[in-house]
């Protein structure tokens, strides 16, 4: 028996739709597995009663295939589904690392990316693997066609779940097949500064980078409330808002000393517009982690 932890994600940070993600510290999503002539899936904790156990409809399932790693997976959820906080990949980057090590089939955590982003597919269509990075890798990744760049990072950020759902699948209908060659000027400068603000640590420049015209405001429609918990996070000291994935978490990144309040007024607003919701006070951290029973 192997378990592993492996941490939500945000995807996008804005400027960088489908190339940048965020380990987030919490939640989290911790599998179990075990040796069996066929897949079996069990699934508890946050959100359980919508998510398939059925091997052909579940991530972890399209992920056991990928590896050809038959097993017992059990699931407990701490990232709730449809939350924009990476819940399909978490699941799906704990199997991989499970799996890996169950079957001893020697991949490294870079080789798990596109193994991974199988379970994405599966999901969403599509097998972006912006959340699966982060969560393999820890820390900030960028994934292109060519590869997965990873580097540490430690800052800290509130991500607000507020209690209604947007499918990954109908979010990715709303984005753009084209933007002008200002927006994207815009969001090459944008991306860039955030980049190097990951690099140093530097909550302001990661902020600043998070701007962009191109796919964030055809998604805000989707969430309720947005446009008024953004003003409200900015306003107690956020250095930079977005929407979370795709939806309808929201991430506001900060100083530490401005943590608190930030998700205290994120909670208080979404409550202002008649939506519960919870905030998790976390700093971008590492990735998955294997547990040896
Ligand atoms: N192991 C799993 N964990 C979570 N959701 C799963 C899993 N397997 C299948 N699903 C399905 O995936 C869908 C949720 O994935 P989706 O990509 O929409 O949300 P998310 O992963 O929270 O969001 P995002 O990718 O925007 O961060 C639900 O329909 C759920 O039933
Ligand atoms: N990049 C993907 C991530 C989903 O979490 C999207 O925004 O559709």
């Amino acid at each position: 028996m192997l378990t592993v932890r492996a941490p939500a994600t945000s995807a996008n940070l804005g400027s960088g739709f489908d190339v940048f993600g965020v380990a987030l510290g919490t939640p989290a999503d911790v599998v179990r597995v075990e040796r069996a002539p066929e897949t079996r899936i069990s699934v508890i904790g946050a959100g359980s009663q919508y998510i398939p156990e059925d091997p052909n409809q579940n991530t972890v399932g399209a992920v056991a295939d990928a590896l050809d790693a038959p097993a017992h997976i059990k699931i407990d959820k701490g990232v709730r589904p449809s939350s924009g906080l990476g819940s399909s990949a978490a699941s799906a980057a704990a199997a991989a690392v499970a799996l890996n090590a169950l079957y001893d089939r020697g991949l490294s955590r870079e080789e798990l990316v596109p193994v991974a982003a199988e379970g994405e597919a599966l999901v969403s269509g599509e097998a972006h693997a912006d959340n699966v990075a982060p969560s393999l890798l820890g820390g900030f990744t960028i994934v292109t066609d060519d590869g997965v760049t990873q580097v540490d990072a430690s800052i800290p950020v509130v991500a607000c779940l507020p209690e209604m759902s947007v499918s990954t699948r109908d979010a990715r209908g709303v984005v753009p097949d084209s933007a002008t060659l200002e927006d994207v000027v815009d969001t090459v400068g944008n991306a860039a500064t955030l980049a190097v603000g990951m690099t140093r640590d530097d909550p302001a420049l990661v902020g600043r980078g998070m701007e962009d015209a191109i796919v964030t405001p055809e998604r805000t429609a989707l969430i309720d409330g947005y446009a008024q918990v953004r003003d409200a996070a900015l306003e107690a000291g956020a250095t930079g808002v977005t929407v979370s994935g795709a939806g309808p978490g929201i991430l506001a990144v900060c100083h530490r000393r401005d943590q608190a309040a930030i998700a205290s007024t994120m909670i208080d607003t979404f409550d202002a517009v008649g939506i519960e919701s919870r905030a998790y006070q976390t700093r971008i951290g590492e990735g998955a982690t294997l547990y040896r029973d």
